[in-house]
């Protein structure tokens, strides 16, 4: 007889549908190369009523979990409702349940992943959560097989779809922030709450993620240095321009002698950087290895079927370890304790906008305070001086981030010194 997998469906959103349609149409190529016939049971949702443009059979939608997790014919859960809670407790139930788990919720793995893995040790069960990090590029599972005899070293790119989506369009079209977030709210690309795109948090998680896989550790979410985009300016832009950059959202994760550095925040990369023409809502991914080198991976970072393809992915996997009685056999859940290096003790150039009074030594004086605390300068250009006051654009050698906090902190004293207007790190250049 023809075995068939069950599969329920938490969430038919924008990734909830994507995965339901991909099911449906590559139904036939899916079968083949799974082994096995997949079908969706059931799916939960808030509002049975809501209009969701795609057909979906009588009796499949439900409200109630338990005609999920209660189910002893399902045998995995797909969750893509997104958020911590109830999300949380409805994950542990299913794995609790000995039902394989299938996320693409990097809110839920970045602070609560370590709970989730050792209940799915414990149950014998998958938890896999490709389309948490990157949307439809396979860079987790990249990391956790493909590379996992290297000894990685460092891991960045583009991470944050909207954000990236958002930077394009004000590069290149001069469009507002807030219009551009509202197309990318409409694409299906942003958060429910997108304050986690523009304030960088989403890319934190992402990168948290990605770091305790590179450098097989536990990096708490807390200590990701995250800062978004929502400083950055029109005139930010026009500079980074003039001065032969783009600026992207990176997250970057770099192990050290001393410990492991992660951290999300706008950058200014060189304009003949690979990164730099990653535009759209494309993400892009680096990964060094000490025995494969310099690789990288690109592709969509958001959107219904890009992230529903490596969901869709994640559940052929689940569903070969089940008719092969191996799940749960690539697990998350050995690994060391690292120190995460506070962003002091890291090394960046840095690109500082300044209005200052427009009068004599005015530069003399700050230049002296940034030497004081050994932060040396590329470059100095004055502009856009009316006689009263006067923007200042610096951008230093690589330098400490301590060193350079306490020279504007110094700086911000200066009476001739009236707003430090932005800092952004300069990467990708030697
Ligand atoms: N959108 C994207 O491009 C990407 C999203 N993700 C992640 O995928 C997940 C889903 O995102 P997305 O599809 O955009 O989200 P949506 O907001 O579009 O969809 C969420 C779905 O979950 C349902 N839902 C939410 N809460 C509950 C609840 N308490 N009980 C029952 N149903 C509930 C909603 O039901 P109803 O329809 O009835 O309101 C809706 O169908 C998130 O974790 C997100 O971070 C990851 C990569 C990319
Ligand atoms: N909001 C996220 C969705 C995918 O993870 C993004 O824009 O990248």
């Amino acid at each position: 007889m023809e075995r068939v997998i069950k599969i329920g469906l938490l969430g038919l959103g924008t990734v909830g549908r994507g995965v339901y349609r991909i099911l449906q149409e590559n139904q036939e190529s899916i079968e083949k190369r799974a082994g096995v016939k997949l079908e969706v049971k059931k799916i939960l949702v808030k509002s049975l009523g809501k209009d969701r443009g795609i057909v979906i059979p009588e009796g499949v939608l439900t409200t109630d979990l338990a005609d999920i997790t209660s189910d002893p014919e399902i045998n995995i859960v797909v969750e893509v409702l997104g958020g911590i809670h109830p999300t949380l407790d409805y994950v542990l139930e299913a794995l609790n349940q000995g039902k394989s788990v299938v996320t693409a919720n990097k809110d839920m793995v970045a602070e609560h992943g370590q709970r989730l893995f050792a209940a799915a040790q414990k149950n014998n069960c998958d938890l896999l959560f490709e389309a948490s990090v990157a949307g439809g590029i396979p860079i987790i599972r990249t990391l956790k097989q493909s590379l996992a005899g290297n000894h990685i070293e460092e891991v960045f790119g583009i991470i944050n779809g909207t954000t990236n989506y958002m930077l394009t369009k004000m590069t290149q079209d001069g469009s507002d922030f807030q219009e551009v977030l509202q197309e990318a709210q409409a694409k299906g690309y942003a958060e429910a709450d997108p304050t986690a795109d523009v304030g960088g948090h989403d890319a934190a998680r992402k990168i948290a993620i990605l770091a305790s896989i590179a450098f097989n550790s536990r990096i708490p979410l807390h200590q990701v240095y995250t800062e978004g985009i929502t400083k950055i300016t029109a005139d930010d832009i026009a500079y980074a321009n003039e001065l032969g950059y783009v600026i992207k959202l990176l997250g970057i994760a770099k192990e050290r002698q001393e410990g492991v550095e992660v951290r999300v925040h706008p950058t200014f990369i060189p304009k003949n950087h690979p990164l730099a023409a990653v535009g759209d809502v494309f993400n892009a991914v680096f990964v060094r290895g000490n025995a494969v080198g310099d690789t990288m991976f690109y592709g969509k970072g958001a959107g219904e079927l890009p992230t529903a393809s490596a969901v869709v992915a994640d559940i052929m996997d689940a569903a070969r370890d089940i008719i092969r009685d191996v799940p749960g056999i690539i697990g998350c859940t050995c690994f060391e304790e690292k120190p995460v290096l506070d962003i002091g003790e890291t090394h960046s150039k840095y690109y500082i906008r300044l209005q200052v009074a427009d009068k004599p030594g005015v530069l003399a004086s700050i230049a002296l305070v940034f030497g004081n605390k050994e932060v040396s300068l590329k470059s100095v250009i004055q502009k856009e001086a009316t006689g009263k006051t006067a923007e200042v654009v610096l951008v230093t050698h690589r330098v400490l981030e301590q060193n350079v906090t306490d020279a504007l902190m110094d700086i911000k004293q200066l009476s001739s010194v009236l707003e430090i207007a932005n800092v952004i790190r300069v990467e990708g250049e030697e």
